[in-house]
């Protein structure tokens, strides 16, 4: 559904050059929700203002449901109109809500309808539809100084969905609410998603927002997409970087000499196998268990478990096999540095 290819932005002010993004590659399936992290600098509000053209990227492309954008970004009168209306079907919502304070709730979310050319009545109409559809349905005439921060983004998606889009971009549309605000925000954009089909790509600093919402996930850094994937297959890649950081295991044991530490991953139905009294019973084995946590991600339950078995990796060959058969992630832990071996 959005499809970036070796886009690069570079910026050029007094006589200084930022490379904010250096080939950028993306691919966000149709139906997903999609998470962009990185810290700040990073390339995420470029990237993003640059997949609905608000920023002309340097070269590169970039495809939405099947239009290329930078093929329409010419100056000829006619691809500006083509861009302009490729755009009505990219909603964006931002940080800050950017809601006009001077007009009712109703009257912002009338806004991009104006623009599209509805009549009055019809602009009523759909503005009450999208109002209800994000619960706010009591506030129409109230004003943006009026509303809570989550009231002023619940708008601001409404605002959003005017031009009945297929993709919404969310730029750090969180990052200025409460944890619980943010808790039901989140929850309305998977809902949308859910409901209207809605392709959702979102950036955040925040790795709760990746593991509250997102299917899939691409962490940035220095302007470049340095891991990305679905985040289930994520969590069971043992180098995965976004995996450490959505589940971090650092404080468990790392184990004793002259044992095998493992890390297990399990998911979904998996989890629910008591493996490892399975374990200790089929081979007669100790089993200790070093530090265990389950975490809910992208609605789906994900635990992770380091235990140590007694004896060397060769003399486990035959249990790690048995776990692996039960399909569960399992990881040999390099006891000298703690990394997976
Ligand atoms: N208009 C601009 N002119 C010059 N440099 C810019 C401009 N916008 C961004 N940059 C630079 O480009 C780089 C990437 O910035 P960008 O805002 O895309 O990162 P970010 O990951 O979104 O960070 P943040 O989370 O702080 O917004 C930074 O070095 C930034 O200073």
């Amino acid at each position: 559904m959005i499809t970036t290819k070796d886009l690069t932005k570079v910026y050029r002010s007094r006589g200084r050059e930022v490379t904010a993004l250096a080939g950028v590659d993306l691919h966000v399936r149709e139906g997903e929700v999609y998470g962009v992290v990185g810290t700040s600098g990073a390339g995420k509000s470029t990237l993003i203002r640059c997949v609905n053209m608000l920023e002309r990227p340097s070269s590169g492309s970039v495809t939405v449901d099947g239009l290329e954008l930078t093929a329409l970004a010419g100056r000829e009168h006619r691809a500006g109109r083509d861009l302009r209306a490729a755009r009505r079907r990219i909603g964006m919502v931002f940080q800050h809500f950017n809601l006009l304070s001077s007009r009712t709730v109703q009257e912002n979310v009338e806004l991009p309808l104006e623009i599209i050319g509805l009549d009055r009545t019809q602009r009523r109409r759909k503005a009450a539809e999208l109002l209800d559809l994000v619960g706010l349905a009591d506030k129409a005439r109230s004003y943006p100084g009026q509303l809570s921060g989550g009231q002023k983004q619940r708008v601001g998606i409404a605002r959003a969905l005017a031009g009945d889009p297929k993709v919404l971009l969310s730029d750090e549309a969180t990052s200025a609410l409460d944890p619980e605000t943010t808790r039901s925000v989140l929850g309305l954009l998977r809902d949308l998603n859910r409901q209207l089909g809605l392709t959702v790509l979102l950036i955040t600093h925040e790795m709760d927002v990746i593991k509250t919402v997102c299917d899939s996930a691409a962490l940035m850094r220095g302007g470049k997409v340095v891991e990305a994937g679905e985040l289930t297959d994520l969590l069971a890649r043992p180098d995965s970087l976004l995996a450490r950081e959505l589940f971090p295991l650092g404080d468990f044991g790392a184990g004793h000499p002259g044992h095998t530490v493992l890390e297990i991953t399990f998911q979904g139905d998996s989890s629910a196998q008591p493996f490892v009294s399975q374990l200790a019973r089929t081979y007669q084995i100790d089993i200790n268990i070093l530090g265990a946590a389950v975490e809910t991600i992208g609605g789906r339950l994900v635990g992770r478990m380091r235990v140590e078995l007694p004896g060397a990796h060769q003399d486990n060959v035959v249990p790690i096999g048995f776990l692996r058969e039960q399909g569960l992630q399992v990881d040999v832990l390099d006891q000298r540095n703690g990394a997976v071996a």
